[in-house]
């Protein structure tokens, strides 16, 4: 796996240093000021003691110096024997020579004060002090007390204190420094706290999106175009509604096991992310061939082939997922990730539960579909979109009982563009809305503009895509439609496709219940393509099952079991049959003798212009099917 590249620590540990060292150094500068300080305060007041002491004892020398008595002057120099750090004291004669002296230890010079210390009476420097006090009489110097003084006794004083600073200084720092990497340790696991919430996800432990951005940019930046990697991105098809229908908390469990089976489909130097709700990443290192990329992609398929258990459930998931290579595709970020999602993209347009490996012509693809939708956008609004309608001849009556509505967009540059092409970006655009709703309008004016030409009797179906289900508001808006327009509930059909039907049918349930109790009439559409919903089918309030066209297509042959079947399970729920696509009289024939109500199919006509359908409507059907099959003009 990609080892995340944290600065976890970083702060913590040179926070401490810089602390410690700072600290240090302060306390470094405080005690040589608090040093200084003492030393030169306990200098002034030893010299001031001294002085004091060395003046009285001047003034006691006076007489001796008078009477020249060297044994008197010896008496007087004894006071100041006691003074701490005494080194040699002299009484000189005014000329200067000694009358009495005394030495503390011989190497002590005896004191012979120069012309400068005569005239400042003292002098001090670190090591000594030398005083030279006058002996007077009347104001008239007679003589000179001399003394020299060491500074040792300071000097230890001084010491003992810096040795108390230094160990009181140290302890405090000591101190500190263990609290300072207390607070670091409380720093540096809140450090970690922030790293994980901004480079990973809670619900499955996997690195998020950001730190699959910087670790992938930061390794394409790092090897250039000699990076070879591969980029998988991959969705998890229909996770909204797995999560809507099991509870966020079983969707969190879901996805806990998802990344734990992509993390068994990775390789150890690979790296899996969850870079979005149901969206998740895996960078491929290294990758050196579209073979490679091909067989990952596999063996991440592979790994849904498993349901998963959750909440009790089995649950079949699917994914569908895209694939770049760098630096095949692309050798940045950016470029590589947005041609793994337009792989994913068409994985998706695929029919899902599939991967793609992203090739240059996709992007094309892809800017002729937004060109389109743009485009279809601008049709809706203008309202350059028309509708074709197709009709569907009851069987037994002989006679067209209803009409289809397909909608039908002819562009002036790009020509006819067909459904199958604009329905389904209309889908995924969200445009399916507005242009439902036109599609409903229009048809049911074009019924009552027929109705005013005394064409009645007929209805008329409109296709219903999943995404116009899930508007609430389509109630209201058919029944303003319908009120605006006139036309009678029961001549709108309204045809829902089976495999649509199913993906959230609890809650179709209810709209088409809503939709039912007001007379419109509902038919499933395009029967057959989705067997599973069988079960669904005494629940919902049809009036109508269309069988799909490929089962037509198949008759004579395999087609015709499956529709036979169909046709009788319909009417056991008492559902009228509608077979679509029928083109041949043999497939009518079939059909009809296997109890089919209503066909629909190109043997008795192409959708049609509103003006040719209601030309069809006039004419007697009745001789048109089946010997004369295909309807004049094609729309
Ligand atoms: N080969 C063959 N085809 C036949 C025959 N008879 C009819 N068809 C075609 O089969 C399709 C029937 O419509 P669908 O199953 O609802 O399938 C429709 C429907 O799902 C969708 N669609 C069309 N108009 C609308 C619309 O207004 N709203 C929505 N939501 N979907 C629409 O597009 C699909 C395709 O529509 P079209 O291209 O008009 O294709 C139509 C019709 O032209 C035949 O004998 N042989």
């Amino acid at each position: 796996m990609i080892a995340l590249r944290t600065p976890v620590g970083r702060l913590g540990r040179s926070a401490t240093t810089t602390s410690v060292v700072t600290a240090a150094a302060a306390l470094l500068v405080a005690g040589a000021l608090l040093t200084t300080f003492e030393f030169l305060t306990l200098r002034s007041d030893f010299v001031g003691d001294v002085r004091a002491q060395v003046g009285a004892t001047a003034i006691n020398s006076t007489a001796a110096v008078l009477f020249d008595d060297a044994e008197a002057g010896a008496e007087a120099l004894a006071a100041l024997r006691t003074l701490p750090g005494l080194q040699a004291a002299a009484i000189l004669r005014d000329d200067g020579s000694l009358l009495a002296g005394f030495d503390r230890d011989s190497l002590a010079e005896a004191p012979a004060p120069s012309a400068q210390l005569l005239e400042r009476g003292f002098r001090v420097d670190l090591r000594e002090l030398a005083i030279a006090e006058p002996i007077a009489l009347d104001g008239r110097r007679v003589g000179t007390l001399a003394v020299r003084m060491s500074l040792d006794r300071l000097h230890t004083r001084v010491r003992n204190f810096v040795a108390m600073f230094l160990l009181v200084g140290l302890g405090a720092l000591a101190f500190s420094v263990l609290l300072m990497s207390r607070m670091r340790r409380q720093v540096h696991s809140a450090e970690l706290q922030l790293d994980r919430m901004a480079h990973y996800d809670p619900v499955t432990g996997l690195p998020n999106r950001n730190a699959f951005s910087r670790q992938l940019d930061d390794r394409l930046h790092g090897r250039g175009e000699n990076c070879r990697l591969g980029l998988l991105l991959l969705d998890v098809d229909g996770f909204k509604a797995i999560n809507d229908s099991l509870g966020h908390h079983q969707g969190d469990v879901l996805l806990g096991q998802i990344a734990a089976r992509l993390q068994a489909a990775a390789r150890q130097e690979d790296a899996v992310y969850r870079i979005g709700g149901d969206e998740f990443a895996i960078v491929l290192v290294p990758l050196d061939s579209v073979a490679e990329a091909d067989t990952f992609g596999r063996r991440v398929m592979a790994q849904f082939e498993t349901p998963f258990p959750v909440a009790g459930h089995e649950l079949h998931v699917t994914v569908s997922c895209g694939i770049s290579l760098a630096p095949r595709d692309a050798a940045d970020l950016h470029g590589l990730t947005s041609h793994a999602d337009t792989a994913l993209y068409q994985a998706k347009r695929n029919g899902r539960n599939a991967f793609e490996l992203f090739r240059p012509e996709m992007n094309q693809r892809n800017e002729h579909r937004l060109r389109l939708r743009a485009e279809l956008h601008k049709a809706i609004e203008q309202g350059a979109l028309e509708l074709a309608y197709q009709p569907q001849l009851a069987i037994a009556a002989d006679r067209v009982v209803g009409l289809e509505a397909l909608a039908r967009w002819h562009h002036p540059e790009l020509g006819t563009i067909p459904p199958s092409e604009f329905i389904p970006l209309a889908e995924e655009s969200g445009l399916i809305l507005p242009l439902g709703r036109w599609v409903i309008r229009a048809a049911c004016r074009q019924m009552m503009l027929w109705q005013a030409q005394g064409l009645d009797g007929f209805r008329v179906a409109v296709n219903v895509s999943v995404r116009q289900m899930r508007d609430a508001q389509l109630p209201e808006f058919i029944d303003a439609t319908l009120t605006a327009s006139g036309l009678a509930p029961e001549r709108l059909e309204l045809e829902i496709t089976e495999s649509l039907l199913l993906e959230n049918a609890e809650a179709h349930i209810a709209l088409l219940q809503r939709l039912h109790a007001r007379g419109i009439r509902l038919s499933i559409d395009d029967f057959g393509t989705g067997f599973s919903s069988m079960a669904y089918l005494p629940r919902l309030p049809l009036d109508q099952l269309k069988i799909d066209g490929s089962f037509v297509r198949e008759i004579p042959g395999d087609g015709e079991a499956i529709t036979t079947a169909i046709i009788a399970m319909a009417h056991q729920l008492r559902l009228e049959v509608v077979a679509e696509g029928v083109e041949d009289a043999v497939q009518f024939e079939y059909l009809r003798q296997a109890g089919c109500d209503v066909l629909q199919g190109y043997l008795l006509s192409r959708p049609l212009t509103p003006d040719q359908a209601g030309d069809f409507l006039r004419r007697d059907v009745a001789s048109a099917v089946p010997a004369s099959a295909v309807a004049p003009a094609a729309h």
